[in-house]
């Protein structure tokens, strides 16, 4: 669906030349809801902005459903970005003009006839939940209302791509609860890919199948969330991680222990099962749970333990052989064996 290839974007400035994105490549499969997570100033909004054209790359190539971006100009690159919506932290909504008019807009810059606008606008604010909102302006409107105009607008000539450049990065948590549930349900229903940039990790655990971590304009770990949050490979993508799932235990806990002190990790159904119970029945080991949780992600369970083991090394060794037949991974993590 979108194929980035050696994407390259470089500011000139006059301080010297700036890498926003530095050679990154990216698959996108049609369908997907991806997440592209970094710091401010990784590239996110760089690497966003050249998918649509609105930075054009310094080199690289960017095709979506098969057509190469890069090569088209004028009104063959304005046909081929109606296919491609966008919303935005701060809206960019315009206050002269009603809910309706702001939708009609994008209607109208479409060449959109006059008298298929009113039934379109009113079915994009069905779907967006703003029926009774036709007549506002947006300064009556709150920050979710407002996002929610956003989306109509980006939906209102049928893209099959919604960018989306950090749009719940201005709203509480429920607000952004309920817009993450739209973008869900626009996704599902109108089969959009979804591009989004956020420095939020809940928002990529709430709704991505796929992610992106940048760091400098590189692409630094990549693949399906529920992988990556089983399986970080980096210290950032941990950090990143640690910022939903605290792993964390007081180092005077820590201290306080005298057994190896071992990090399980279930994935998927297994995770609701009771294997650990299992091991300590049948193993002589007593087990100090230090911590324990099973996150959900799109509704897959992962599971994290971390627990001291205490017993003879033969009874631990037999007590991880038996995790490890049954659990995704097993991690020694402080004192050995
Ligand atoms: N128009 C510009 N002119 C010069 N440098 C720019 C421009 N836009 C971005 N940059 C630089 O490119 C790098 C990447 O910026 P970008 O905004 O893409 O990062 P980001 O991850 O989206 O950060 P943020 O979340 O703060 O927007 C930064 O070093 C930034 O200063």
């Amino acid at each position: 669906m979108i194929k980035i290839r050696n994407l390259s974007k470089i500011y000139k400035t006059k301080k010297g030349l700036v890498k926003g994105v530095d050679d990154v490549s990216l698959t996108i499969q049609k369908g997907e809801i991806y997440g592209i997570v970094g710091y401010s100033g990784a590239g996110k909004s760089s690497l966003l902005r050249c998918i649509n054209l609105l930075e054009r790359p310094t080199s690289g190539q960017i095709k979506v459903d098969g057509t190469d971006l890069t090569s088209l100009k004028g009104e063959d690159l304005r046909l081929a970005r109606l296919k491609i919506g966008m919303i935005f932290q701060h809206f960019y909504l315009i206050s002269q003009k009603t809910v309706f008019d702001n939708i009609a807009f994008s209607l109208k810059a479409a060449n959109v006839p006059a008298n298929r606008i009113k039934g379109r606008v009113e079915e994009l604010l069905e779907m967006v939940g703003l029926a009774d909102k036709k007549d506002v302006y947006p300064s009556q409107l709150s920050g979710g209302q407002k996002q929610r105009v956003g989306i109509a607008r980006a939906l209102a000539n049928n893209p099959k791509v919604l960018l989306c450049d950090e749009a719940t990065s201005a709203l509480d948590p429920t607000t952004t609860k309920s817009i993450l549930s739209l973008l869900k349900k626009i996704n599902k229903e109108l089969h959009i890919t979804i591009v989004l940039i956020t420095h939020e990790m809940n928002v990529v655990k709430e709704i991505c199948n796929r992610m992106a971590i940048m760091q400098s304009g590189k692409v630094i770990e990549e693949g399906a969330v529920y992988d990556i949050f089983a399986n970080p490979q980096t210290e950032l993508t941990n950090e990143f991680i640690e910022s939903v799932v605290s792993f964390e235990i007081p180092e005077v806990i820590l201290n306080g222990c005298t057994g190896p002190i071992v990090k399980v990790i279930f994935k998927g159904k297994i995770a609701s099962e009771g294997i650990i119970s299992d091991m300590l029945q049948q193993f002589n080991v007593s087990g100090n749970f230090l911590h324990g949780s099973i996150e959900y992600i799109q509704e897959i369970p992962l599971g994290i333990f971390i627990m001291e083991l205490k017993g003879e090394k033969e009874e631990i060794e037999g007590s991880l052989q038996f995790i490890e037949g049954r659990a995704a991974q097993v991690e020694v993590i402080r004192g050995g064996l």
